[in-house]
């Protein structure tokens, strides 16, 4: 059941336009029922998906959260997923990485079936590396012990540390601060550690889990920008999870609606943010 407290602190800018969480839950669940089709899905992804998920059933022990999500995304392109708490966005992170019970359904990177790697295995076979929530840095570590933590998988240490001085290459702030213990950076730079971490094994996709959470504004932008430098610029592929959905359909080229475990509604990120159901159910609009 949607929580009253978490979906006004997501929306706080509403007041009094705030819809009940009875009446959010009831058109969500409307909207859930009809669902985007696999040609949108597929046409969405440019017709060359690099990840492909197709009717994903998952969850944690014996609890389905995810009933049946179809989701592609191509290199080079960006998704975003939205929608209420609990309607298990991050759910469709953790069953990629390897993290939950999969019980129907297929995962597959460029056409490979990977449903039942490990997280290990996906990220140094696969190149999927996740982007861990606010907080995952160790904050008595030295800034260069965290970045090398990211290379734990690579068989010699001289590996791990080459591959660490190619990322502090391209981000010379943090490659300054690299003796200092991580405790000292700001927020956003904390952000930009947690992004170089999972660098090191250079990715192909990044599952990247509320980048703007507990951010100032200025250092929203910045976290956005290295984003898009890493799609744009990299040709990585992006699937992140935004409380911020305004700006998180802003940034993505594609965005997921997801309700009750479905994807209720897929577009470009733009048609989403034009979309008068989003607007209502999500936006505050
Ligand atoms: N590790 C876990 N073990 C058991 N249940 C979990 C676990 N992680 C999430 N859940 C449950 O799965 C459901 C979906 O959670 P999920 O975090 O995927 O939702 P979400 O859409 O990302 O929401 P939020 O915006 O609140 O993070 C929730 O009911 C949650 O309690």
């Amino acid at each position: 059941m949607m929580n009253q407290k978490h979906w006004q602190r997501d929306h706080a800018n509403l007041d009094e336009d705030l819809l009940s969480v009875d009446d959010v839950a009831r058109e969500a669940a409307l909207l859930a029922g009809a669902g985007p089709s696999r040609e949108r899905i597929a046409e969405l992804a440019g017709g060359k998906p690099l990840l492909s998920i197709e009717s994903l059933h998952a969850g944690y022990g014996k609890m389905e959260i995810l009933h049946g999500v179809n989701l592609q995304v191509a290199a080079g392109q960006s998704l975003c997923m939205i929608g209420p708490n609990g309607a298990g966005k991050s759910t469709v992170l953790h069953s990629i990485y390897g993290f939950t019970r999969i019980t129907a359904g297929s995962i597959r990177v460029n056409g490979e079936d990977i449903t039942r790697l490990s997280p290990n295995q996906k990220l140094k076979a696969c190149g999927i590396a996740y982007v861990l929530q606010d907080n995952s840095v160790f904050p008595d570590m030295t800034v260069e012990e965290n970045v090398l933590m990211g290379g734990y998988l690579l068989a010699h240490p001289d590996q791990a540390r080459e591959a660490a001085e190619r990322v502090f290459a391209k981000y010379p702030s943090l490659a300054h601060r690299r003796r200092r213990p991580a405790r000292v950076l700001s927020g956003g730079e904390r952000r930009l550690l947690e992004i170089s971490r999972a660098l090191v094994m250079n990715p192909r996709i990044l599952l990247v889990d509320e980048p703007s959470i507990g951010l100032e504004p200025r250092f929203i932008d910045m976290v956005f920008e290295i984003l898009s430098d890493l799609q744009r610029g990299e040709g990585k592929a992006i699937i992140m999870v935004e409380q911020n959905a305004k700006k998180g359909l802003q940034f993505a080229d594609i965005g997921y609606a997801l309700v009750s475990g479905s994807v209720a509604i897929a577009g470009t990120g733009a048609e989403l943010l034009e979309n008068p159901d989003v607007g209502r159910l999500f936006l505050g609009a």
